[in-house]
C-alpha cells in the first residue's frame, strides 16, 4: 500500500472577533488530504486534517516541503511492520528529516495538520474510530464520554455586557457546564464588570474560565491575578507570554485557583520546560497543548510521556482548538476533556451531526477514522479537495 497524493488548500476562517492579542479578520486555516491506494467499503481511503484556529494556513510549508518528503519517501519505509497500514511515526520521521531541532516556529503547524490526516487514514484503514485504535495501542480502556467546555466571550464590535450574557446563556442552553470568555483586551475595571456580569448570568448552572491570550507583563498579570481571585473561576488562562515560564511561576504565587496554559507551546521540549520552570501545579492546573498546532499526535504522545515522567496525569490536559482530533485523543488516552467553540470556526470545529452536549459531556460516535464523515458540512469541503 502507499500514499498516492497529498493535497492542501488554504481556506478563510475569518470573523470579526478579537482577543487580547489578535483579531480574526484575516484568519485562515490549511485543509489537507492524504490520498492512499486503499479502498474500504467501496471508497478510496483519504485521510483529512486541518490546523486549529489562530496560526493561519501553512500552504507554503506543506506544499513546498512536507508534501514532497512524504511523496518522495520509499513507500515501504512509511509502513507498519505488518505492511498493511501506515505507521504515523515513520511518516512523521520522513517529514522531519533534515530539520534542525529547536526554534519550532510554525513548521509544527504544517506537520501537525498533515499528521492529523495520516492518523485519519491509518484508523480508516484499520476500520476503527481513532480513539479505539489509540486505546488499543496503549493497552487502556477507551472512554467515549468526553468533557467539553464552550469557548467564546470574545471582544466584538458593538458587543456590550448584555450581549455577552446572552452568548453565555446560549451555551448553557446547549448543555455546557463550563464557559470561557476573553480578558485583557479592555481595562481591568471593564473586565471585572464583564466577569461579574457573566457570573450573575450563569449563577450555579455553570463555571467560568477566563483567557488573557498571553497579553500581560508580570505586573499586569499579577494585578489581574489579585482581581480574579475574588471569583470562583474554573481557570485563569495564559496570563503572560507562553514562553515566559518564570512569569507563569510568579503568577501562580498570586493565584491559588486553577491556571491553564500551553496552547502556544509547540513541542514536547517546550512542554517539558513549562513543567520544569513554569510552577504549574499537577493537583489543579490544566495543560492545553494542541496537537494540530504542535507537530501532531506523534509528538503529542511524546508530550504525554513527558507529563508522566513529571508526575502529571493526562486528565490534566484539556487541549486548545475544538477539533475532533483532540476529542479522539481525549476518549482514547484519558485526557480531561476538550475545548469547543459552539459558534466559531465552522465547519472545522464541533462534533459529528447528531452529537449533543449533555451535562457538559459528549459521547463519541463509532465512526472509522477521526469521524469527519459524520459531520456533513465538514466532509463536504473535505471531499471537494480530494474525492
Ligand atoms: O482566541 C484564541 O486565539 C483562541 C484561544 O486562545 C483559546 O481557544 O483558548
Ligand atoms: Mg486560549
Amino acid at each position: 500500500m502507499r500514499i498516492t497524493d497529498v493535497v492542501e488548500i488554504t481556506k478563510p476562517i475569518a470573523s470579526p472577533i478579537r482577543n487580547a492579542y489578535i483579531d480574526f479578520s484575516r484568519m485562515t486555516a490549511s485543509l489537507v488530504a492524504v490520498v492512499t491506494d486503499q479502498v474500504r467499503d467501496g471508497r478510496r481511503v483519504v485521510g483529512y486534517g486541518f490546523n486549529s484556529n489562530g496560526r493561519y494556513g501553512q500552504g507554503g510549508l506543506i506544499r513546498e516541503r512536507f508534501r514532497d518528503r512524504i511523496l518522495h519517501a520509499e513507500p515501504d519505509s512509511l509502513l507498519a511492520d505488518t505492511g498493511d497500514n501506515l505507521d504515523p511515526g515513520k511518516v512523521w520521521a520522513a517529514m522531519m528529516s533534515n530539520q534542525k531541532p529547536g526554534g519550532h516556529g510554525e513548521r509544527s503547524v504544517a506537520v501537525g495538520t498533515l499528521d492529523m490526516a495520516i492518523w485519519d487514514a491509518t484508523a480508516k484503514i484499520a476500520g476503527k474510530p481513532l480513539f479505539r485504535l489509540l486505546a488499543e495501542q496503549k493497552g487502556v480502556e477507551a472512554n467515549p464520554r468526553v468533557f467539553v467546555y464552550a469557548a467564546g466571550g470574545y471582544y466584538y464590535p458593538g458587543k456590550d455586557n448584555s450581549a455577552l450574557r446572552k452568548e453565555m446563556r446560549s451555551y448553557l442552553d446547549r448543555g455546557y457546564t463550563v464557559v470561557k470568555m476573553k480578558i485583557g483586551g479592555a481595562s481591568i475595571d471593564e473586565d471585572r464588570a464583564r466577569i461579574e456580569s457573566v457570573l450573575q448570568e450563569i449563577g450555579s448552572d455553570a463555571q467560568l474560565a477566563v483567557d488573557a491570550n498571553g497579553r500581560f507583563d508580570l505586573e499586569t498579570g499579577i494585578a489581574y491575578a489579585k482581581m480574579l481571585r475574588d471569583y470562583p473561576l474554573f481557570w485563569y488562562e495564559e496570563g503572560g507570554d507562553p514562553l515566559d515560564y518564570a512569569l507563569q511561576a510568579a503568577l501562580s504565587e498570586f493565584y491559588p485557583g486553577a491556571m491553564a496554559t500551553g496552547e502556544n507551546l509547540f513541542s514536547h521540549q517546550d512542554a517539558r520546560n513549562l513543567l520544569r520552570y513554569g510552577g504549574m501545579r499537577p493537583d489543579r492546573d490544566y495543560l492545553q497543548f494542541d496537537c494540530a498546532l504542535s507537530y501532531g499526535l506523534v509528538e503529542y504522545l511524546r508530550t504525554l510521556d513527558v507529563l508522566e515522567q513529571f508526575g502529571w496525569s493526562p486528565a490534566r490536559c484539556i487541549p486548545h482548538g475544538g477539533h475532533q482530533m483532540s476529542l479522539n485523543i481525549a476518549a482514547g488516552l484519558g485526557l480531561g476533556g476538550n475545548e469547543s467553540y459552539p459558534d466559531l470556526f465552522q465547519p472545522y470545529g464541533g462534533f459529528p451531526d447528531g452529537v449533543r452536549v449533555q451535562d457538559g459531556h459528549i459521547v463519541m460516535p463509532e465512526l472509522p477514522g477521526i469521524g469527519f464523515e459524520g459531520k456533513s458540512d465538514l466532509i463536504r469541503v473535505m471531499r471537494e479537495l480530494a474525492e
